[in-house]
């Protein structure tokens, strides 16, 4: 049964889908939600057995609002929206920008439309965070009548961000919020972000979450002429190559066995396909975070997030390992325990990691928009 708008005795369900799985919870609908249940659906089915799986959980009794991510809202959505039959039409309009995502997003909310009549629904969109892109770091090098077409850099992991933009000035104080600081989304997608004052002045995703660092079963970025020799080539078609850039390369193409950073680990000692995956992956995020304090003109905080940022030490010890010129450096003991700061006291630059909570972040939205 609906409840009425910011009924603090209501439940806010949350959809988190993302490529790999759909991760769900509910919260309390109060002020300060509160995390009730949460769980993690492994294989993306359609959206009404999704749904089914959702209600055999419990996740959707008492609803009083529903929130989603929705990885990709195009050069309009700039925040957090109620989801009305125009934002939809819209949004249907933008499904070609992410058609690894999107499509099955869409379906989320209309499944729950039907389901859940009358319980309002918010669109999250992770591209929000960093709708302040500087010109430079926006402007995708292709002839310019292409960025009438929306043909840009977005950058996704967006709600991620900004839930550890906020533990950040929670655990750290306003200053360090403001200061100088890459963020790394290490999870089955990965990226990074540069924020300075607040402010995302640029991220390595870009026009797709195809883009930036080598991920999980995704290449990142690869120089264009591999797409052109391999269409040629192999006369491979569109489709054929979206399967084989989002999910064939990366870690999984490198190593030929797995996309899981553990199963990696547990074997590098005797499989170097393994550790040549691993060694790539550490190689091209600290050229990255290089990059990111090039943009920012210097370091101050450095957060490591996402399933690999929170729980691989091994894997932040190595990614570390020549940032010295950047004033990064860890305490080993600390980084072996995941405490919240892992580099010396006193040091330059302070290196944390933060667990993130996109699903939390999202029931936040959810509160603060049905209040209105
Ligand atoms: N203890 C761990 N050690 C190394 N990698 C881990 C560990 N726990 C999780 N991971 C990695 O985190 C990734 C999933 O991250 P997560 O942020 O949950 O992904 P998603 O992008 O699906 O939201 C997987 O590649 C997994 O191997
Ligand atoms: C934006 C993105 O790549 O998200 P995920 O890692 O959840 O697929
Ligand atoms: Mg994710």
């Amino acid at each position: 049964m609906a409840h009425p708008p910011g009924n603090n005795a209501g439940r806010v369900l949350v959809v988190n889908a993302g490529s790999s799985s759909t991760k769900f919870a509910a919260f309390t609908a109060g002020d300060a939600p509160q995390e009730v249940l949460r769980g993690k659906l492994e294989r993306l089915d359609s959206a009404s057995a999704v749904l089914d799986e959702l209600e055999a959980r419990g996740a959707t009794t008492q609803l009083a609002g529903i929130g989603h991510r929705l990885v990709h809202g195009g050069p309009d959505r700039v925040a957090s929206e109620l989801v009305t039959p125009e934002l939809l039409r819209d949004l249907k309009q933008l499904q070609p920008l992410d058609p690894t995502h999107l499509p099955a997003e869409l379906e989320l909310i209309a499944a729950c439309a039907e389901r859940f009549p009358g319980v309002p629904q918010v669109a999250c969109f992770d591209t929000a965070f960093h709708r302040d892109l500087p010109a430079v770091a926006r402007t995708l090098p292709v002839p310019r009548r292409y960025q009438a077409q929306g043909i840009r850099r977005y950058g996704f992991h967006g709600i991620s961000y900004e839930y550890l933009m906020e533990e950040l000035a929670r655990v750290a104080g306003a200053d360090a919020a403001h200061g100088r600081i890459v963020f790394a989304h290490l999870g089955s997608g990965a990226s990074l972000a540069a924020v300075h004052n607040g402010k995302c002045v640029d991220t390595t995703m870009g026009f797709t979450p195809t883009g930036g660092l080598v991920m999980g079963t995704r290449t990142g970025d690869l120089d264009p002429g591999v797409l052109l020799h391999l269409s040629r080539a192999e006369n491979l078609s569109a489709d054929q190559l979206d399967k084989l850039v989002n999910r064939e390369s990366g870690l999984l193409g490198i190593s030929e066995t797995s996309a899981d950073t553990r199963e990696l680990l547990a074997c590098e000692a005797t499989d170097p396909r393994a550790a040549e995956a691993i060694a790539v992956f550490c190689y091209q995020t600290r050229k990255w975070i290089g990059a990111m304090a090039a943009a920012l003109g210097g370091l101050d905080t450095l957060v490591f997030s996402g399933g690999i940022g929170e729980n691989a030490p091994e894997i932040r010890a190595r990614i570390c390992e020549s940032l010295a010129f950047l004033g990064v450096s860890l305490v080993p003991a600390r980084n072996t325990a995941s405490a919240p700061v892992i580099s010396p006291d006193g040091s330059s630059a302070t290196v944390r990691v933060i667990r993130t909570n996109e699903e939390a972040m999202i029931a936040r939205t959810v509160v603060r928009l049905l209040a209105r």
